[in-house]
């Protein structure tokens, strides 16, 4: 089965109410492919989900940024699964670079939350990337694949797991992974998965990037065969992010042919597609 175009809008710890009356009505407003051809999911800050949930229109869906690695109680300041639930929040980002480095939030605790979050119901975005010292040092496989077995270690089913890549040097820096070195990450881990979890759950699993994804690069993106959507930051709070869910049109195109260092193609909804020949170098780092 083909994987569905994902893509997610993390707004962070951003927004006033007004702020965020106007990023959804830009999204209420906008034509977009339809959800057979793309999931999108929104992610305000826990005080504006609801609101958010209660403007938003129905083929758009939300996310929480975080919730508590169990069952809640006594633990001040944290949103639970379970609360999440009872809202009716479908899905939650998990292990976000940001939380990993700043709260110290390890593969294990992180691995831990993803399955508690499955467990009550929750649909999970899990992210996982290197740090530019890491890609430096030529780790970048060793970081995620480490990263991605502390989620498997603890996580049985898949269905509701889409996995984030979102190398942390290209994350709120303008500078964008390229559409080669996206593409070698999402195939290794495809392989990863087939190798440690399944050829099956490697095949449906959606791995999706993010990192100064915007309007201009997202094309070149969604046309590498193991990308399957964006986590976007900063541009998701812009109208641009309606350009960001309509390159979901070609992720799938049907080449009609080489000219000098370009692919032509037909996207899904018909329209003539082209992009630069990417020369993709084996190695990941
Ligand atoms: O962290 C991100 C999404 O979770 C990416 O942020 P930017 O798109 O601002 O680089």
């Amino acid at each position: 089965m083909a994987r569905k175009f994902f893509v997610g809008g993390n707004w962070k710890c951003n927004g006033t109410t007004e702020e965020v009356k106007k990023i959804v009505t830009t999204l209420n407003e906008a034509e977009v492919p339809s959800e057979d051809v793309v999931e999108v999911v929104v992610s305000p800050p826990f005080v504006f989900l609801n609101f958010v949930k209660s403007l938003l229109r129905s083929d758009f869906h939300v996310a929480a940024q975080n919730c508590w690695v169990r069952k809640g109680g006594a633990f001040t300041g944290e949103i639970s699964a379970e609360m999440l639930v009872n809202l009716s929040i479908p899905w939650v980002i998990i292990g976000h670079s940001e939380r990993r480095a700043l709260l110290k939030e390890s593969n294990e605790f992180v691995g831990d939350k993803v399955a508690y979050a499955l467990s009550q119901g929750l649909k999970v975005i899990a992210c996982i990337g290197e740090t530019l010292e890491e890609r430096e040092s030529g780790s970048t496989m060793a970081v995620v694949a480490a990263q991605t077995k502390a989620i498997a270690d603890k996580v049985t089913n898949w269905d509701n797991v889409v996995l984030a890549y979102e190398p942390v040097w290209a994350i709120g820096t303008g500078k964008v992974a390229t559409p080669a070195q996206a593409q070698d990450v999402h195939r290794e881990l495809r392989k990863w998965l087939s190798e440690n979890v399944s050829g099956a759950i490697a095949e449906s699993t959606r791995i999706i990037y993010g990192g100064s994804v915007n309007g201009a690069n997202c094309k070149e993106l969604a046309a590498q065969p193991d990308v399957d959507g964006f986590l976007v930051g900063g541009a998701s709070l812009k109208p641009e992010f309606v350009d960001i869910i309509k390159s979901a049109t070609l992720s799938c195109f049907f080449p009609l042919g080489n000219l000098a260092s370009c692919f032509i193609g037909l996207d899904l909804m018909g329209n003539c597609f082209s992009a630069r020949i990417i020369e993709s170098p084996s190695n990941t780092d």
